[in-house]
């Protein structure tokens, strides 16, 4: 199966300071694949390399076995939907299919209009007057129409209220089974990722520290909890991601692929939420410690 992501070292530098370092990925399709990271942790620079918007400044990088936005078959494949869903304010929504039709060979016109009598939009309306979320569903409703292979999505519904919120995962979720779509989709709230994404990205400070399929990840990280104990002891196949003490006791978030025969810890299973804090929380080289908004 080709992969939908291929990243070999891949980085890119805005002037002299880098945005993504050394990355190297490889993200098979047909998953919804969730990238988190804070601010400024490098997910904008990792998507416009995979569209074809920014080339790189070290290592290579291929989407669906092409060479991001090299020639228009390329471009054909990937459906990109810009951070804040940008929409051409002055232009109908009726307009905008006119437009996406125009601009993708593989345009769906009725895929388009069905999806926008669905959502109960008026085609006259210009989209300057539409609420963000509406904005934000006539973005998703072009990217979809396109019929890419692959739809990347930055920061979608960042500026959208939960309902809006739920309304447009919803969509995204419906389009994926309906339309076999693979998903790249970035976001700083893990809540967002949590009930849709089948694969995780954790970009921290423009490096990538985990990646791989949620269940896999969830089912290879534990919480350990005991008598204070030096990380330093644990068995190697015990791989540690972040360490809490307190004069007494320790608790660990860890990863292996082995069972826990240690009777002093008590191991408790971990969620994603806590599993991507478990890898923020992670020093960086620096000793600075990036935050990560959760909400519900
Ligand atoms: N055009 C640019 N010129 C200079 N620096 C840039 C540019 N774009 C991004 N950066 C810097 O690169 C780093 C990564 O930015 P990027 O936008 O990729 O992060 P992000 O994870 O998408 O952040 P956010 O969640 O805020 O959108 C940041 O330090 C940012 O300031």
């Amino acid at each position: 199966m080709t992969a939908v992501l291929q990243a070999q070292g891949l980085g890119k530098k805005y002037g002299r300071r880098w945005a993504l370092t050394d990355c190297t990925l490889d993200i098979p399709s047909g998953h919804v694949v969730g990238l988190v990271g804070p601010n400024g942790a490098g997910k904008t620079t990792l998507l416009n390399l995979a569209s074809g918007q920014l080339a790189p400044s070290a290592g290579s990088i291929t989407v669906l076995g092409g060479r991001p936005g090299a020639v228009p078959a390329q471009l054909a494949k990937v459906g990109f939907v810009a951070q804040d869903t940008p929409t051409y304010a002055g232009l109908s929504v009726a307009d905008h299919l006119k437009l996406g039709a125009r601009l993708n060979p593989g345009w769906d016109d009725a895929l388009a209009r069905d999806r926008i009598e669905r959502l109960g939009l008026d085609p006259a309306r210009k989209a300057g007057r539409l609420s963000g979320g509406q904005r934000a569903q006539l973005a998703l409703t072009i990217g979809i129409a396109k019929r890419p292979e692959l739809l990347i999505l930055d920061e979608p519904v960042a500026a959208l209220d939960p309902l809006a919120r739920r309304e447009f995962m919803q969509g995204l979720l419906e389009a994926v089974a309906e339309h076999r779509l693979s998903v790249v989709l970035s976001s700083h709230l893990v809540s967002d990722l949590e009930r849709a994404c089948d694969y995780l990205v954790v970009l921290v400070e423009s490096r990538v520290r985990v990646a791989g399929e949620v269940e896999e990840l969830l089912a290879t990280h534990h919480r350990l909890t005991g008598p204070r104990r030096d990380p330093g002891r644990l068995p190697a196949d015990q791989h540690v991601v972040s360490a809490s003490h307190t004069d007494r006791q320790s608790t660990f978030i860890i990863r292996t692929d082995a069972p826990i025969h240690d009777p002093a810890w008590t191991v408790s299973q971990i969620g994603l939420e806590d599993l991507v804090l478990a890898y923020m929380d992670r020093p960086a080289d620096n000793g600075r410690r990036p935050t990560l908004e959760v909400q519900r």
